[in-house]
């Protein structure tokens, strides 16, 4: 678990972090979204002890991170591009890991296995791929088999399988009941990967909530409708509050009504229906429509220069 209440960090007289309060909670993957310069990673380090907030307070399974007697037994993380010697093997890195961290050996092995590197745990990390290095910290992060994993943009950079391994590791950490905090700019990637959101925009909170909620909040009253009598269902759709357009050919986008009240219309004037469906904002959208005002600089999509 992880509480923020009211942190705040700031450099000089720049807010990178405004007031943030929220909860991460067990047995879950929450992602962290937020425009670029929004404050997550200043709010990652916070929580990771690498920097001291202005003011508030976070902490992680009930104690600022630095106040636990083993801090990575508590928590794991994955933070940018790790720093592996790159003449040392991933064996070695671990094992020098856990023996600073007093953590067993037999462990090194252990998460080598669940990572998917023990084949090539003995050759130097310096030859690996961007996906086998991720693995890599992936491991680093699992070896005090922590209840808390956060982790930084880990799927950047990643081909498809191994956006697909982070995923499906990170739903199974979750199930085993651990904490899994992790930011990420990949919208689509979260909708499939997180049950909760927190969306941050200019250091502060802006939405905390379920991704199904995050969605359904920013999709509008939206029917796409299909049917060879569109310009009829048309006419029978005129009421106030209610515009009705047609992008192709049989084809009605309904706006301001429902899907059941326009299925029953067509119902009762025996309209054939090829397609009825509520039309929903993908997060993408919804993250945009919610974070526009925190974004710090808008591109002129003409331009492509910062406004
Ligand atoms: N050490 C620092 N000194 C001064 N300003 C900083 C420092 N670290 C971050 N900032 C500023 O604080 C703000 C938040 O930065 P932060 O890196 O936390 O955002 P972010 O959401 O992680 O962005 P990105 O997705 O681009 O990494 C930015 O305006 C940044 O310029």
């Amino acid at each position: 678990m992880i509480e923020a209440r009211a942190v705040s960090k700031r450099y000089g007289g720049r807010t990178a972090v405004d007031g943030a309060t929220f909860t991460v909670v067990p047995g879950a993957v929450t992602g962290f979204l937020g425009p670029n310069g929004a404050g997550k990673s200043t709010t990652i380090r916070m929580i990771m002890g690498l920097d001291a907030p202005t003011s508030g307070s976070v902490t992680v399974n009930g104690k600022a991170y630095a106040g636990h007697a083993a801090p990575l037994r508590e928590v794991g993380a994955l933070l940018e591009a790790k720093a592996v010697h790159p003449g040392r093997s991933a064996y070695h890195h671990l094992l020098a890991l856990a023996l600073t961290t007093g953590i067993p050996r037999r462990r090194v092995e252990e998460v080598l296995d669940l990572v998917g590197l023990t084949g090539v745990a003995h050759q130097r990390a310096g030859g690996f791929s961007l996906g086998m290095g991720q693995r890599l910290g992936m491991a680093a992060a699992l070896l005090g088999d922590p209840a808390t994993l956060i982790l930084d943009e880990p799927v950047n950079g990643l081909d498809p399988q191994g956006i697909r391994w982070i995923r499906t590791l990170l739903r199974r950490l979750a199930a085993e009941g651990r904490t899994v905090f992790v930011s990420s700019h990949l919208m689509s990637e979260m909708a499939l990967t997180a049950d909760h959101l927190v969306v941050i925009g200019r250091g502060r909170v802006i939405a905390e909530t379920s991704v199904r909620d995050f969605i359904s909040r920013a999709s509008a009253d939206v029917v796409r409708v299909r049917t060879p009598r569109a310009a009829e269902l048309r006419e029978l759709l005129t009421g106030p509050g209610i515009d009705v357009t047609s992008t192709a050919p049989g084809l009605l986008e309904v706006h301001g009504v429902g899907s059941a009240e326009v299925g029953l219309l067509a119902c009762r004037h025996a309209i054939p229906l090829e397609e009825l469906a509520p039309v929903e904002a993908s997060l993408e959208e919804a993250f945009m429509e919610l974070t526009d005002d925190a974004l710090e600089y808008r591109v002129h999509e003409t331009g492509g220069h910062p406004a």
